[in-house]
This record gives structure tokens, sequence and C-alpha cells, in this order.
């Protein structure tokens, strides 16, 4: 068989019987040039198919699409793109994104080593998929809070209006649980105008209440063709489903995913929105922690942030974004502690010795620590159940008050030596503000994207930017792995340079997080 004529149809749980086979067409470093976009090389998310066809083709060249409408609806009719004329885009000289665009994931790479994997550029299509006035869009919001949410609804409804002519957007409130059990509301460009300069969410969130059958109902009840999903990797693995559920059903509904955590462990993409402002805001916490300590003798301040794990899938520590950006950004912290970094407090290399140190030298230091690290360790002394939330992540036990007190005793038992100690969680206040300036701009370039591969017909996908191009990415690819940071990367060892901590390393466990961190894909 020929497989340049093969075509996947990138469904999320894609397996052999979604092969279809479609008519040669010309192609361009062997992307189709058609209306209809079912590209060569495409590797959706299906590994073993994947990696098969990626052999077949004996080429280097991987583009790892998403689904588009007309993989089962292949007779959808498709129309001129109404940005042709409008007051924005009409002197724009390259209006449209080409099918062969493409972003790498790797830039850097040496002469010899394969192209590697590539994810569609996003943008506007020439075709569209939907008539303007036929279009019935919604928004959901899902998960916990981050700065910039309200800015994403803001440009996909001023996005859809403005750009697309589409009238008809409806919100629908309190999470997944919101399409089946609640009314929506109407937004307009005039309801959400300067909804960006609140935090939070205006259409309210929630974890759990997850229920595909009736969400799906409920979308084809109120005739919704277009579902934009902003949340995190929970959020991202229901779109999923409810994608899989309306290509089931053979449904004219576009489900697009806008990835959104605080924590910033969203593969493939930079960065995630609301990450930048929330390091910002907590610059303002090590801050206080800093003119408090060194305004007393001996003064300790610990400052904790979020950056959880979830073991429900890798049952690996992870997310110490956060903690580490804002400690580099601070210089005023003497010492960060993360999940995927584990720490131990006695001994040699271990943190009593590095903080008795400090405090010998300086008079006072700073600890940032993230929620997540040293769970082990107070797990051990805390007796808890194991809880979780709705939502089935597990909850964490509170590490700032555990460490703050092993610290007081050592200093005051073991050292005779009574400390100031000062604690800041400001938790929740670095995620409940608006986004800045920056953020603002790049949820907009997220919501204007998300409205064009809608409009274009793609479906069961994400947004992001992948080396500052902005992609649409499968959704397979931002849930199966989470990012961590890597301790063997540079980033990691920059922090050790500019703190001049710990490393925590023993040369017994350099094996150890050699293998950790060979079992994540992505890293900083
Ligand atoms: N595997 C899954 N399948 C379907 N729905 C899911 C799945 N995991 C989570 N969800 C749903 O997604 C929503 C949000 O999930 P969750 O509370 O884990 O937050 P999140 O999207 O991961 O955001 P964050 O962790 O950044 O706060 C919830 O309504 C939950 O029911
Ligand atoms: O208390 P909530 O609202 O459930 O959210 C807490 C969690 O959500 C996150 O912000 C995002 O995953 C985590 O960092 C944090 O642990
Ligand atoms: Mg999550």
């Amino acid at each position: 068989m020929d497989l340049s004529t093969i075509s996947l149809s990138s469904s999320l749980s894609s397996s052999l019987n979604q092969l279809s086979l479609r008519p040669k067409p010309a192609s361009l470093f062997g992307i189709f040039l058609r209306n209809n976009p079912p590209p060569l090389f495409s590797r959706p998310n299906h590994r073993p198919i994947a990696a098969a066809l990626q052999q077949s083709q004996n080429d280097d060249f991987v583009l790892e699409d998403v689904p588009h409408l007309t993989n089962f609806l292949p007779n959808l009719p498709s129309y001129p793109n109404p940005l042709h004329s409008s007051q924005a885009y009409s002197i724009v000289k390259n209006t449209f994104v080409s099918q062969e665009d493409v972003v790498a994931q790797n830039i850097v790479i040496r002469k010899d080593n394969p192209r590697g994997v590539h994810f569609r550029r996003a943008g506007p299509r020439e075709k569209v998929y939907f008539k303007p006035e036929e279009v019935r869009a919604c928004i959901v919001t899902c998960g916990g809070l981050c700065p910039g949410i309200n800015t994403v609804i803001r440009e996909i409804v001023c996005g859809l209006n403005n750009m697309y002519g589409v009238e008809d957007i409806l919100g629908i409130e309190e999470g997944y649980r919101g399409f089946y059990s609640k009314n929506t509301v109407r937004l307009t460009p005039k309801v959400v105008n300067d909804i960006h300069k609140r935090g939070g969410t205006l259409l309210r969130t929630s974890r759990g209440g997850h229920d595909t059958q009736k969400i799906v109902d409920n979308i084809a009840d109120r005739g919704i063709n277009q579902v934009y999903i902003i949340g995190g990797d929970g959020t991202q693995r229901g779109a999923a489903r409810i994608y899989e559920e309306v290509e089931k059903r053979g449904l004219h509904v576009a489900v697009a995913g806008i990835p959104k955590t605080i924590d910033n462990d969203i593969a493939v993409i930079d960065k995630s929105f609301g990450f930048d402002t929330a390091v910002e805001e907590a610059q303002r916490a090590i801050n206080a922690a800093h003119v408090e300590v060194e305004s007393v003798e001996n003064g300790v301040g610990i400052v904790k942030l979020m950056g959880r794990y979830s073991d429900r899938l890798y049952k690996l520590p992870s997310a110490g974004f956060i903690a580490m950006f804002a400690t580099l950004a601070s210089r005023d912290v003497d010492c960060c502690l993360i999940p995927e970094s584990p720490f131990y407090l006695e001994g040699r290399g271990g943190l009593y010795e590095f903080l008795d140190q400090r405090l010998k030298e300086n008079g006072h230091l700073v600890i940032v620590i993230a929620e997540g690290a040293g769970q082990e360790y107070v797990a051990a002394e805390v007796p808890a159940v194991n809880q979780k939330d709705a939502s089935g992540n597990k909850l964490l036990l509170d590490v700032g008050p555990w460490l703050s007190d092993k610290i007081k005793d050592h200093f005051t038992k073991a050292q005779k030596m009574p400390i100031n100690m000062k604690y800041i969680d400001p938790t929740y206040m670095i995620r409940a503000i608006p986004s800045n300036a920056a953020d603002n701009i790049y949820c907009t370039l997220l919501a204007h994207s998300v409205v064009h591969g809608a409009m274009a017909g793609y479906t069961g996908f994400t947004v992001g930017p992948v080396n500052s191009r902005h992609a649409y990415i499968p959704i397979s690819r931002v849930t199966e792995k989470q990012k961590t940071v890597e301790l063997t990367g540079r980033m990691w060892a920059r922090l050790l340079a500019s703190t001049n901590q710990p490393s925590f390393i023993s040369s017994d466990l350099e094996g150890v997080v050699q293998g950790i961190d060979s079992l994540n894909i992505t890293s900083i």
C-alpha cells in the first residue's frame, strides 16, 4: 500500500480502524495542499501507528497533526474566510497561514539530526468551516484559578465577534458541571469589556463533575457548535473525552482547549499564561520576608509557593517552576526547595548545615519552598488520610509549617540559638490577581489562535507557543506527560549558581536523579 495515500483521523483514541483512505493530492514537503487539511507525515496520538508510519516514510520530518471536522464529516462545506474583507486583516500581507507552515518542536539541532516533530502553525486559514451567522460558541473554565483567564474569555468573545462577526456566544458557568446543571449566560463584547482587569474567572470554575454524555447531550440540545475549554491537564483530558464523543456522534462541533495552569507544568508549550504574573507577585512575598528577616537578629524567612505534584499518572514529583523562577528573579533567596529535588535536613550537604553557615555569615536568610516539596517527610510525621479533591488530585500536606517547626527546633535545641522565624504563605495571592501586561498580550494571542483554529474546522486541539510560535497541538500531547524542572538541566544549575545552595545530590544519588530525568519528556 502506498503510504502517501493514507491519512489518519487523528482521533484521540485513535486505533487502526480509524485509518481512512484519501485520494493522493499534490504535495510539497509531503504536506497536503487542499481544503481539507489531512496531512501526510502526520503523527496523531497513537504511538505504534505513528512509529510505523514514520519508519515506512523513510523520512525524518514528522507532523503531529490535530484532528479536523472533515475527518468524520467529509462532506462539510467550506467558505472563504471573512477576514479577507475585515478591517483589521484586509491589508495584512500574509493574512492566512499556509497549510504547509509548521512549527518545529526542537530548534536547537545539529546538522545531521533528524528534522523531528512539528506542529501546525496557528493562525487564520483561507477557508472556514462555519458560516459566522450559524456559529453558536460556548466558553467554559475549569480547575484552579490562574491570572489571565478573564483575558482569554474576553479575547475569545471579542475575537469571534470582531474578526468573524460571530454574535452568539454563551458562557457555561462553574466548570464542566455547568453544562448540565446551570443556565448559560450570554457573552458579548460589552459584557466582557473590562473583565481582564479582574482576577479569577467571570464564568466561575469547579473541580470534578465531568460527565461526558451529559455534557455532549447538552451541547447538542443547545445547538452549540464551537466549544472553548479553558483549563489545566485534567480539563484538557475532559476536553479530549468531549471531542471523542462529538466525533462518535458525528456532530458538527469544534472542540478547542486553551491550556491553563499556574504551575507551568504543561508539556510542549513554552510557558502557560499567568505564570509570569504569578512569579512577579511572588516577588512581593519574598521581598516582604527579606525585609522582615533583615531587620531582626537571626531572622529566618520561609515563603511557601504553589507547585504541586501529580502522582495520579506518573508518581513523579513535579512543578517547582514558580519557586524556581521566583527565586531566580528575586536574588534575596538563600535556598529554594522544589519537589523535583529531594532535600535532606541532617548531615553533610544537608539543609541544616547550609542554614547554619548562612545565618552565621549574613545574620538572616530566606527559604522558598514549593508546596509539593518534602511531602514524604511531612507524611511520615503528620498522620493524615490520603485525601483527594473532587477531580481526584491528591491534596498536599502543608509543608510550610512543618519546615518552620523543624528549623526552629534545630536552631533553638541543637544550636542553642534562638531565631526570628517569619513564615509567609501567599499561595492564593499569586494566582487570584489579574494578569500583567505581558500575560495579557499572551492571552490575546492564545484566544485569537484558538478562534482561528475552530473557525478553520480544527477540533480536539489545544493551542500554545512552541519556541515562540503559536501552534495547534494534539490534546494528548499536553496531557500525557507533565513538564518538570530537570535537575540535570541548565536552568536548575543557574539557580544553584545564583543561590549557591547545596544541590542535595550526594554522589550515590546522582544515578537516581539521572534516572528520574530520563523519564520526563520536557524540561526547562
Ligand atoms: N481524566 C479525566 N477525564 C475527564 N474529565 C476530567 C479528567 N480529569 C479531570 N477532569 C475534569 O476536569 C476538570 C478540571 O480538572 P482538575 O480539577 O484536575 O483541574 P485542572 O484542569 O487540571 O487544572 P489545575 O490543576 O491547573 O487547577 C474537572 O471538572 C474534572 O472533573
Ligand atoms: O486549592 P485549589 O483551588 O484546589 O487549588 C490548589 C492547586 O491548584 C493549582 O494551582 C494548580 O494545579 C496547584 O498549584 C494547587 O496545589
Ligand atoms: Mg491539574
